[in-house]
C-alpha cells in the first residue's frame, strides 16, 4: 500500500519498493488528471498574453490562476510539504496555518531543488498539444484549473526522485560517494538507472490509460469499443521521453548536493 511520507511509519519503512509503490499509485492520478483536461479542447485563449487584462497583472490567463490558487494554497500551508513545489516560487504569501512535522527524510539542499520550469514548459509547449482536440469552448478558467492539477500531480511525481534518490544512496553509499565528490553527472545517471523498471513503468501507464480511459457500459455486447479518452501512446510517450527523464533529473540535483 502506497503511504504518504509524512507518516511517521513509511519514514522509517521507506524502501525503494514502498517509494515505487507510491509512484505506480500516482499514475492514476496523471492518467485521470489528462483525462479530465482531454474533456476541454485546447482553448488557446487561455494561454494568450494578449487575451484578458486582470487588475494589477501582466501575463496569461492560465498563469494568473496558478499564481492565484497557489497563493491561496501557500497561505493554508501546502508548500510546507517537502512533496510539494510551486510554479510560482517568487510571488508565494507565507504559510498561515500551523506548522505540521513533517518527518525529515531529506538532506536540507533538497529544498533549494525545483524544477517546475521545465515541467511547465513541456506540458505546455509539447505534451498539451497531443492529447487535447484543436477548438475552443469558451471555458478557460476550468481549462486552466484542470491544467494546474495535471502540472502538481506531475510535479509532484517528478520531484519525488528526491525521496528516491535519498534512498538509493542510504541503499549504497559507498557506491555514490565517488561520483558525488568529483560531481559526476553522469557517473551518477548511470548508477540510479534501472532500465528493466523503465520498460515496466511505460507498459503499465498505457495499459491503465487503455483501462481508466474505457466508456463503461453495462450492456457488454454493446460496448463501444471507441477511442479511449487520452491515448494510451501518448501517455507511454510522457513517462518515457519527460516524466522519467525529468524525474532522473531530480535525483542527479539532489545526489550532487546529497555531501554538502
Ligand atoms: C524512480 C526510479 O529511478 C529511475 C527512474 C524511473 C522512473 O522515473 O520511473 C525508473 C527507473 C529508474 O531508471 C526507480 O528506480 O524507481
Amino acid at each position: 500500500m502506497a503511504m504518504a511520507l509524512n507518516d511517521s511509519v513509511s519514514a522509517n519503512a521507506m524502501t525503494l519498493d514502498s517509494l515505487r509503490d507510491s509512484l505506480i499509485r500516482q499514475e492514476d492520478t496523471i492518467i485521470f488528471a489528462l483525462i479530465e483536461r482531454a474533456r476541454f479542447p485546447t482553448n488557446s485563449p487561455a494561454y494568450d498574453h494578449s487575451y484578458a487584462k486582470f487588475p494589477g497583472y501582466s501575463g496569461s490567463l492560465v498563469q494568473f490562476v496558478v499564481r492565484e490558487t497557489e497563493a491561496l494554497l501557500a497561505k493554508a500551508g501546502k508548500f510546507t510539504n517537502p512533496e510539494e513545489h510551486p510554479f510560482s516560487p517568487n510571488d508565494l504569501p507565507p504559510s498561515e496555518a500551523p506548522p505540521y512535522n513533517f518527518t525529515k527524510v531529506l538532506h536540507p539542499a533538497a529544498a533549494s531543488i525545483n524544477i517546475n520550469k521545465s515541467i511547465w514548459n513541456m506540458y505546455f509547449d509539447k505534451l498539451l498539444a497531443l492529447f487535447t482536440t484543436p477548438g475552443d469552448d469558451g471555458n478557460y478558467a476550468s481549462t486552466a484549473a484542470s491544467d494546474l492539477v495535471c502540472l502538481q500531480a506531475l510535479s509532484r511525481r517528478i520531484h519525488y526522485g528526491k525521496f528516491v534518490a535519498e534512498v538509493k544512496f542510504r541503499e549504497s553509499p559507498r557506491e555514490y560517494e565517488p561520483a558525488i565528490r568529483s560531481q559526476d553527472r553522469d557517473a551518477l545517471m548511470k548508477l540510479l538507472t534501472v532500465e528493466s523498471v523503465e520498460e515496466l513503468v511505460k507498459k503499465r501507464v498505457a495499459k491503465k490509460a487503455m483501462v481508466f480511459g474505457q466508456e463503461v457500459t453495462l450492456d457488454d455486447n454493446n460496448a463501444k469499443k471507441g477511442k479511449c479518452k487520452v491515448d494510451p501512446s501518448v501517455v507511454s510517450r510522457l513517462y518515457a521521453e519527460w516524466v522519467m527523464p525529468l524525474t532522473k533529473v531530480v535525483q542527479v540535483e539532489y545526489l550532487l548536493r546529497r555531501l554538502d
